[in-house]
């Protein structure tokens, strides 16, 4: 019997080429240990497979465990049971070798350190040369649009402008792998518009995979190839909504008005709410 959640076996037959996963959750339960003896069940029997440069957004009701499961991903945690591998590694093996970057909600950037010395912390901390790391610093600057904010240090930027110093810094290290914790939840709504767009971009140049933790039912389906819906704590997986966009749309501005669109946005809705909850579905497919 094959099992699906895991990646294939390698094979020296001649045939197509292989693709690891990106990630390959497999049975995963998380259980806290509380006050007293007491527990809480956070995660039950997660499953879900993860492809290179494939965007796939965690929404779910608060409390699901969404966060929960990027942690376990990133190894800040450990599953109380089952699998976790990152580019067919452990999890923590994946983060000793830097295997991804991360971005959480907070923008977490040190502020006594300019725009430039921000994002070339990681770079600094893994014993990256200065004049390599300026000008990868130079390079992500460019591609986040802050060049005329480099010398700044964080207090001087908008929220907006902090996000993306973090994305940049996330990205330093080239990796093939993003993980996002509601980057954008703090945003106003205009900003956060423009930083879905911008992360679509960067992904797009990069070719990196993201796994991003939302509430926003639009930026899920905005940004992503397919939306794991959770169900209320213990999160299971109940339903994951493919986002068919149709051949050759991008994700642009103009899709926030195109038919696919709502029609990712109702897909999900009613995966969270039940069916019943989208009486505006019918007639938009
Ligand atoms: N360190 C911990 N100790 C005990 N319980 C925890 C711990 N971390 C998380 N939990 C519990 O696990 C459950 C899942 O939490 P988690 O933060 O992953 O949910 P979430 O879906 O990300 O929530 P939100 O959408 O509100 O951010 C919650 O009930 C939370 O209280």
């Amino acid at each position: 019997m094959t099992d699906s959640t895991q990646p294939p076996a390698a094979s020296s037959a001649p045939g197509p080429a292989i693709v690891e996963p990106a990630i390959v959750v497999s049975g995963a339960n998380k259980i806290f240990q509380v006050a007293r003896g007491a527990e809480v069940r956070a995660l039950d029997d997660i499953n879900l497979s993860v492809a290179p440069g494939e965007f796939v957004s965690l929404i779910g009701p608060s409390g699901c465990g969404k966060s929960t499961l990027l942690r376990l991903i990133a190894d800040l945690d450990s599953a109380t049971s089952g699998d976790i591998t990152v580019f067919g590694k452990t999890a923590r093996q994946a983060r000793i070798d830097q295997e991804y970057g991360i971005a959480f909600q907070s923008a977490g950037l040190l502020p006594w350190r300019t725009v430039q010395a921000n994002i070339e912390l990681p770079l600094e901390l893994h014993g990256v040369g200065k004049t390599e790391r300026a000008a990868r610093a130079e390079e992500l600057i460019e591609l986040v649009g802050l060049t005329d904010f480099r010398s700044r240090f964080p207090d001087q930027l908008s929220g907006g402008m902090q996000q993306r110093v973090a994305i940049a810094r996330s990205l330093a290290e080239r990796p093939k792998l993003l993980l996002m914790d509601e980057p954008f939840g703090a945003l106003d709504e205009m900003t956060r518009e423009r930083m879905q767009q911008e992360l679509v971009r960067i992904c797009s140049e990069t070719g990196a995979a993201v796994v991003f933790v939302t509430h926003s039912i639009p930026e899920a389906v905005f940004l992503s190839d397919r939306v794991v819906v959770m169900s209320p704590r213990p999160g299971r997986i109940v339903d994951i909504v493919d986002i068919d966009l149709g051949p050759g749309t991008e994700r642009s501005e103009v899709l926030r008005e195109n038919p696919a669109y709502y029609a990712g946005v109702i897909a999900v809705r009613e995966a969270l709410h039940g069916r019943a909850a989208a009486p505006l579905g019918a007639d938009l497919r």
